[in-house]
């Protein structure tokens, strides 16, 4: 029969992906509730939007009055895509990261409080962590809380009102923090989607400050098979980081890909910095390793040429 999975978020990129995968590899039975944002597309659940096994509802984590109506049973568990998830429209407009990482975290966290949910699994970011010095040793589940911008300083305090209400009321909650993700279906805005279409239509692609910044990049579907194995195996109260142990400086992402392209470097525009951005995001993934089995499977060479090859099928 299978349990029934709340998916918050899910017609963003990650939370797709992932009730794709759920949907091949589980018997369970999902409910998509999403606000369809400019980041959610119906495109990316076109293809099991037909499954007796998914249903869809237009919902806004944020608003209560909204979220009641998707209580109309209850839950065996919450994962917690839904968030406002890109760092330069942080800087020009806080505002919505505050309502939606924070307020429907807070939201969220209520229900199950209230037993409409047996447990909750919060999808959060290596970017809680703050950032790192070419040399300082990868971020672990100990690594303190330093976010930098407010993007990362929002989904920091939804993870603090996950630990308090684990420690204050004993609740099933679990969170993950992952690297930079790529693969199908990701919003134009984030560099790699960016870098592609901009390639394939001898577009300039920006480049911020001196392009050494360094990010540790993960296929999607590595992140969701990781996410799968929390929700089956993952211990209440824990944090699991999940990277892809493929660091890189965005110039070098930009040689690789315009590499595979045949485009020339001459496409790249150097720009102005991003505010406060961070140096760089590293993840020691041993615990998830240790102690669910997971492991990263998709390389980079071998994500991003299925990356690329959705990008000139399908467009952003
Ligand atoms: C969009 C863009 C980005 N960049 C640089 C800025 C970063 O150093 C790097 C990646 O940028 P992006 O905005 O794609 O991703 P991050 O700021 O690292 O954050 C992302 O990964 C974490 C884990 C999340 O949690 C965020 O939700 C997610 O957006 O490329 C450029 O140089 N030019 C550009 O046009």
């Amino acid at each position: 029969m299978g349990r029934h999975l709340l998916i918050t978020g899910g017609a963003g990129f990650i939370g797709s992906h992932f009730i794709s995968h759920m949907l091949t590899n589980s018997k369970d039975h999902i409910t998509n509730i999403d606000s369809l944002t400019y980041a959610g597309n119906k495109r990316n659940t076109a293809k099991f939007e037909k499954s007796y096994r998914y249903r869809f509802i237009q919902c806004d984590i944020s608003k209560e009055n909204e979220l009641s109506l998707v209580f109309d049973q209850k839950y065996d568990a919450i994962i917690n895509f839904a968030a406002e998830s890109h760092v330069d429209r942080s800087i020009h407009d806080a505002f919505p990261f505050i309502d939606t990482n924070i307020k429907g975290t807070f939201n969220l966290l209520q229900a199950v409080l209230e037993g409409k949910a047996k447990k909750m699994i919060q999808i959060s970011t290596d970017e809680v962590y703050g950032s790192l010095s070419p040399t300082d040793p990868p971020f672990t589940e100990k690594t303190p809380l330093a976010p930098n911008n407010p993007y990362s300083a929002s989904k920091a305090s939804s993870d603090l009102l996950i630990r308090s209400y684990y420690k204050t009321h004993q609740l099933s909650l679990i969170i993950t923090r992952c690297s930079n993700n790529y693969g199908p279906m990701q919003h134009s805005e984030k560099f790699i989607p960016k870098i592609i279409y901009n390639a394939l239509n001898n577009k300039n692609i920006p480049l911020f400050g001196d392009g050494l910044n360094i990010r540790d990049w993960i296929y999607v579907e590595d992140h969701c098979r990781a996410i799968h194995m929390v929700l089956e195996k993952g211990v209440p109260g824990e944090i699991y980081n999940i990277g892809g142990a493929e660091e890189k400086t965005n110039l070098e992402v930009i040689q690789i890909i315009l590499g595979l392209l045949g485009k020339e470097m001459k496409l790249v525009q150097k720009v102005d910095d991003r505010k406060g951005h961070d140096r760089r995001y590293a993840m020691d993934s041993s615990k998830i390793l240790k102690e669910l089995g997971w492991r990263q499977e998709i390389s980079f060479l071998e994500g991003i040429q299925k990356t690329i090859e959705w990008y000139k099928t399908n467009g952003v």
